[in-house]
């Protein structure tokens, strides 16, 4: 990211570079200020502290100079014996004063020559001749030493080095002198004070300028001569004028090198230098920590730049993590959405699985139980636990080494799976923890991955006992009678059908034997329905034991058994095989506590003699038995010719009687009901008349009972119910009849379900209000099956139907039995009434009907009443009504049409006379 100059960046930078340059400045101006004012101050104090000093150092140089003026006085005593020696004691002086260069005699020779005598040659030659001028002024001193002015030492021309002569007069002669020659730069160097150098170095420079002769400069810088105790104004010199053997010097003192000192050596040098450092340590400073300041800024610079790039990025990334977040979330919502939908499903499959009533296993792909569900459990009798990680065969199946439940590709498999299916299905035998098998439908489907692998395989288990049980009661219903487990006709036939295939084969006799009861309705009438039941079942079992085990005995209806004998050789006798089991069923019963005795008539027909086939054999051995019959009962018949005839004639009445029902054959005959007391009509019965169409009547014991066989009774009871509505809703718009119509139930039509709808039909169909219909039910079908009865009954009753129980007393029941249903009448049983006149047990048991039926509030109605007398006995017990043929015979519908007319024109002249 680049930047461009804008105003507040070049402020900054100026205050920033503005701020660094302004201490360094300001440290630079407090140290030149200072600077000048330590200058200034040093100056002054150190001019006044030169002064001083130079003046010690020109004193020094003074008393030095005399030391040698007070030496060169002194050398007369230590003159020499002899020229060319050196004075003794000289030593230790020469040793104090190194300036001296040689100390000697000079003698003013001839013409006024120096001759110069010393013990050692002198390096600096002979004197010069500036030295010799000397000579003249030495008396003038009056024995006083002298100075010379100074001379340049031979071999030093332009080198400058000078000496000096201190010339003394020896006493007691006038031409000789002692001298001493001094160097004046040794005497210079050493007039310094020695203890004002300073590590070696001369804080002080003297020189002396020689004011006596013509001067000569033998120093750089002097003040001015004639200046004495002056000093320069500045630090430069400092001259003062002293006087030597009246000789002149003007002493300059001029700073050394260590006088006129270091820079650093002087406060003021130290201030500028201290502040020059502490300047150059600001701007150090200041650089550095600008330059810190401006690597630090341009590390923020940077950072920033990478701060703003990474925020940019962030941003980005925040974008992204926001869209990230977004979808995350919707992701998230969608996961928990499918996850709750999982759940659910789960739960709901947890659920499913527990309410299952069938037994679920799911095993894995070796056939090892994984998940087993309540009804599994309920079903087979374990726990789960125990059923988990177990191998289904050695738990659920009777075999132990059957194959598990691994279908795909396995021949062996408990259910081998055809090529391409995902399940199937089987039924076999499993096993219960108790070790009881039951049969069991087994699907099993295969349980696949997303890959197409198989996971496992999922079994369910249904108990198909009661379906196996249904199916063999089914099977045994088609070939058995359900009552007495005997074989019914179909299984006959086929035996049959077996049975002369071989006697053919072999030429071997088979005898059919037909057995009937004789009167066995008497029994069911007399102890009930199920007392004939018990009595059929002891009937069969006394027929089976009665033959071999290889003859059948079956039921082909009824009271009728048909017994086959087969493979008989010529020897057996088939009649007495037919007398055996009539002494054997003629031995007593022992039924509802009672004993009971019975007949049977037995009908014999022989193959191949009677028949070749099963059904010839069968209907001429019916015929036979028939012949039993009409001969009194209790016997057995072989079949004849003649038989077939008479057979055949029952036979062709059934057919008849079909043909009538559809011809209209039929007819209703009304018999009258009157009161006792007042003669009135208070009801009629309908009663069936077959009227053949040359007139013949056909009687309703002859016809009813094959209707009943035949199932006839059914449609011809509907046709009785629509035609007797028919005719009473007639009567009733006529305005001759306000009495109902009693009509006979047999015990099929009872037993038939659509019995209601035909009886609203008929009503619906004729107007007829249903109180003019009076249903009539033998007692012996009321109590046959009560359960049943009460039902049917309440629903006859909710539709206002009148109910009578007809032929009261044959049936043995008990009159508080009967309350439980919703009867409104008893009609007494002719047999009971027949004989009320003559036999008084009849005629108890009549007046007692009578009493007890008034005490439940039922109507009482006496049938088969022929003789006042009997009506006398009624009208004495307050029997209600009677009927019979001393009121009248059963009417046709139209005489009964004239009767009720002339009954009704009666009643009007009785009231006409009133
Ligand atoms: N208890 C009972 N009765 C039955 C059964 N099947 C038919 N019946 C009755 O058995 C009786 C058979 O009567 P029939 O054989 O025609 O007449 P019967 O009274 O025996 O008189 P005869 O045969 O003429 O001697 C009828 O009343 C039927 O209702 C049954 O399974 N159980």
């Amino acid at each position: 990211m680049t930047s461009s100059p804008t105003p507040s960046r070049v402020f900054a930078a100026l205050r920033r570079h503005g701020l660094a340059l302004l201490v360094p400045c300001s440290i630079l101006a407090i140290t030149f200020g200072g600077y000048r004012d330590n200058l200034q101050k040093e100056e002054a104090s150190r001019l006044l502290l030169f002064q001083a000093q130079a003046r010690v150092q020109v004193n020094h140089l003074r008393e030095r100079a005399g030391s040698l003026l007070q030496l060169a006085e002194k050398l007369h005593t230590l003159r020499p014996e002899s020229t060319g020696k050196r004075p003794d004691g000289l030593g230790p002086v020469l040793a104090q004063h190194p300036e001296i260069l040689r100390v000697g005699v000079l003698r003013s020779g001839p013409g006024g020559s120096l001759i110069t005598d010393s013990a050692e040659p002198s390096p600096s030659g002979p004197l010069p001749a500036s030295a010799a001028s000397l000579r003249d002024a030495l008396p003038a001193l009056g024995g006083k030493p002298m100075l010379s002015a100074p001379y340049a030492l031979p071999g030093d021309g332009a080198q400058g080095r000078q000496a000096v002569l201190i010339l003394s007069p020896l006493p007691g002669t006038r031409r000789e002198f002692a001298f001493i020659e001094v160097g004046t730069e040794p005497l210079l160097r050493h007039g310094v004070a020695p203890d004002e150098g300073l590590s070696g170095a001369p804080r002080f420079v003297v020189d002396v300028l020689d004011t006596t002769d013509a001067p000569r400069p033998v120093f750089t810088s002097a003040a001015a001569p004639g200046s004495h105790d002056s000093t320069t104004k500045s630090l430069g010199a400092y001259a003062e004028g002293i006087t030597l053997a009246q000789r002149h010097w003007l002493v300059i003192v001029s700073p050394g090198a260590a006088a006129t000192g270091a820079l650093l050596d002087s406060g003021s040098g130290r201030w500028l230098v201290g502040g020059l450092l502490l300047t150059l340590l600001a701007i150090a400073i200041q650089h550095t920590v600008q330059s810190r300041a401006d690597a630090v800024r341009r590390q923020v610079d940077e950072k920033t730049q990478a701060l703003a790039e990474a925020n940019d990025a962030l941003g980005r990334y925040i974008g992204a993590l926001a869209d990230a977040n977004r979808r995350l979330a919707s992701e998230v919502d969608e996961h928990a959405r499918a996850e709750s939908q999982l759940r659910e499903t789960t739960s709901l499959q947890r659920a499913i699985l527990d309410c299952a009533e069938y037994a679920v296993i799911y095993t894995d792909a070796k056939g090892t139980i994984r998940v087993i569900n309540p009804a599994a459990e309920r079903l087979f009798g374990y726990r789960a636990d125990e059923l988990i990680d177990k191998a289904t065969p050695q738990i659920l199946h009777p075999d132990e080494h059957a194959p598990r439940w691994t279908l795909e590709g396995s021949t062996i498999g408990l259910i081998s799976l055809p090529p391409g299916a995902e399940s199937h299905s089987a039924e076999f035998d499993m096993r219960r923890r108790d070790g009881s098998l039951f049969p069991a439908s087994l699907s099993v489907s295969i349980v696949r991955d997303t890959l197409g692998q198989i996971r496992g395989y999922l079994g369910i288990i249904a108990d198909i006992t009661q379906r196996v049980d249904a199916e063999s009661r089914i099977r045994h219903l088609a070939h058995y009678d359900n009552l007495t487990s005997l074989p019914n006709r179909s299984l006959l036939n086929r035996h049959l059908a077996d049975v002369l295939s071989a006697a053919r084969a072999r030429h071997r006799r088979v005898a059919v034997l037909v057995t009937d009861l004789d009167h066995f309705k008497y029994v069911n009438d007399t102890l009930g329905h199920l007392a004939g039941d018990q009595l059929l079942l002891a009937v069969a079992q006394r027929l089976r034991t009665g033959v071999r085990d290889g003859d059948l005995v079956a039921r082909t209806g009824g009271d009728e058994f048909v017994i086959v004998l087969a493979d008989l050789d010529e020897t057996y006798l088939p009649e007495e095989a037919g007398e055996r089991l009539i002494a054997s069923v003629a031995r007593p019963f022992e039924l509802a506590g009672h004993q009971l005795t019975v007949t049977m008539s037995v009908g014999i027909a022989l193959y191949p003699h009677d028949g070749v086939d099963g059904d010839t054999l069968v209907k001429n051995a019916d015929a036979a038995m028939y012949l039993a019959k009409e001969r009194g009962r209790n016997q057995a018949r072989f079949f004849d010719h003649g038989l077939s005839r008479r057979y055949s004639e029952r036979l062709e009445l059934e057919g008849r009687l079909r043909q009538a029902v559809e011809a209209r054959q039929l007819a209703l005959y009304y018999q009258p009901q009157v009161d006792t007391l007042s003669g009135e009509l208070i009801g009629m019965e309908a009663l069936i008349r077959w009227c053949q169409p040359d007139g013949s009547m056909v009687p309703p014991d002859k016809f009813i009972p094959i209707a009943e066989e035949c199932g006839l009774i059914v449609p011809i009871g509907a046709w009785v119910l629509r035609e007797a509505c028919r005719q009473q809703q007639a009567w009733l718009q006529e305005g001759i009849s306000r009495v109902p119509v009693g009509v006979n139930l047999s015990a099929r039509q009872f037993d038939d379900t659509t019995l209601l709808a035909t009886i609203q039909a008929a009503l619906a169909e004729s107007g007829l209000p249903p109180a003019y219909l009076d249903l009539e039910l033998t007692e012996s079908l009321v109590m046959g099956n009560p359960e049943h009865t009460r039902q049917v009954l309440a629903e006859c009753k909710q539709l206002g139907l009148q109910l009578s129980v007809d032929d009261f007393g044959t049936g043995y029941s008990s009159l508080s039995y009967l309350k439980r249903f919703p009867i409104d009448r008893l009609k007494i049983d002719r047999s009971f009434i027949a004989d009320i006149v003559t036999e008084p047990d009849d005629a108890a048991i009549a007046q007692t009907i009578i009493a007890m039926a008034h005490t439940l509030r039922l109507e009482v109605i006496a049938e088969g009443v022929e003789t006042e007398a009997q009506l006398a006995l009624l009208r004495r017990w307050r029997c209600d009504a009677y009927q019979g043929y001393l009121c009248s015979r059963p009417l046709p519908a139209d005489e009964m049409t004239k009767l009720l007319r002339q009954l009704r024109a009666t009643r009007q002249v009785a009231l006409a006379n009133i």
